[in-house]
């Protein structure tokens, strides 16, 4: 059995990650990095092949692939129940988005990811328990690692996700949030953070942050720490659709916190309560709908960063 073991996702990247990937092989090759790896065929195959490589015995399992990617392979790290505790999770980017690695400070050229994987340094993070109503409407939990929201966020995922990515990353969710702000009908719910009620009515936005960007670089969260033992949670209240456009410029270097309408907590629990369907994004996809209860898992997983 090699050392590292890489989940790639040849659909990533708008389906480039496959030719790529060859690439990739030879330079771990030339740099001494012994490796073994799987593509992933569909949805959730990554969380698969992630804990059968854990419990096959691999320390070091890498993603390849968009923020989608990660998610599923960090969901693979918790096995009936518990966190694998002997295994870490590295990250080759491959996405459009690239949210989570703005944060984690990794290159986004594979050049200088390898690098970091060669050095072998982690950090632990918390995650965020997202439970949720899935399409059938069954309750379902999931793990975020980055950010997930609900109301215009999962919108604009719902619809960026079935458009082509091809122009980039920032350009794909600009104008994918350009598009949704015009469709998009603001959404009614009640915020519970930590017991007490913060927010009741109608908003635009809910979102429960353990990394900073969304949306291809946008700093939703500027204040969100990957390790402080806290959800930072941001609440756009009821923006119209001219408050959108004004203030989208600010949400991408985080001003848009100074807003009147924008209000945001630290918090172990977050509870986002509606009559309505919500719709939810988890790090970029759309696995179901709100109502959703977010709540931390301090320090379960190693990150090679
Ligand atoms: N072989 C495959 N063919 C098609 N889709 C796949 C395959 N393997 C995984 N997927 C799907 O790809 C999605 C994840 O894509 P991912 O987010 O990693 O890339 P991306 O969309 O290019 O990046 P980003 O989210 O950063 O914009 C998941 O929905 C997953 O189910």
């Amino acid at each position: 059995m090699r050392e590292f073991f890489f989940v790639v996702n040849p659909a990533s990247a708008n389906g480039t990650t496959k030719t790529v990937w060859r690439e990739i092989g030879e330079y771990l090759k030339e740099k001494g990095v012994e490796y073994d790896f799987a593509f992933t065929t569909g949805p959730n195959h990554a969380t698969q092949l992630t804990t059968d490589a854990i419990q096959k015995g691999y320390k070091w399992i890498v993603a390849v692939g968009g923020d989608g990617t990660v998610n599923e392979v960090v969901n693979g790290f918790s096995i009936e129940g518990k966190f694998a505790e002997n295994a870490s999770l590295g990250i080759i980017s491959r996405g459009t988005g690239c949210d989570l690695i703005r944060t984690l400070g990794i290159p986004k050229e594979y050049q200088g990811a390898v690098e970091i994987l060669k050095d072998k340094k982690t950090r632990e993070i918390d995650l965020i328990k997202v439970e949720y109503l899935n399409h059938q409407g069954e309750k379902e939990g999931r793990y975020c690692i980055n950010i997930s929201d609900v109301g215009l966020g999962g919108y604009v995922a719902q619809r960026v996700n079935h458009t082509s990515k091809s122009a980039g990353g920032l350009w794909s969710y600009l104008r994918g949030t350009l598009l949704s702000i015009l469709k998009y009908k603001n959404r009614q719910g009640r915020v519970i953070v930590d017991g007490n009620e913060v927010y009741s009515g109608v908003f635009s936005l809910i979102a429960a942050a353990n990394g900073k960007y969304f949306g291809g670089g946008m700093k939703l969260a500027p204040m969100a720490e990957l390790d402080d033992g806290y959800i930072s949670t941001i609440i756009l209240g009821d923006m119209g659709k001219g408050e959108l456009f004004l203030n989208l410029a600010k949400v991408y270097d985080g001003s848009h916190l100074t807003h009147p309408k924008v209000k945001y907590y630290k918090a172990k629990e977050v509870i986002i309560d509606s009559k309505q369907r919500l719709p939810l994004e988890v790090d970029g996809e759309n696995p179901g709908f709100g109502p959703v209860k977010y709540s931390i898992a301090e320090k379960v997983i190693k990150v090679i960063c």
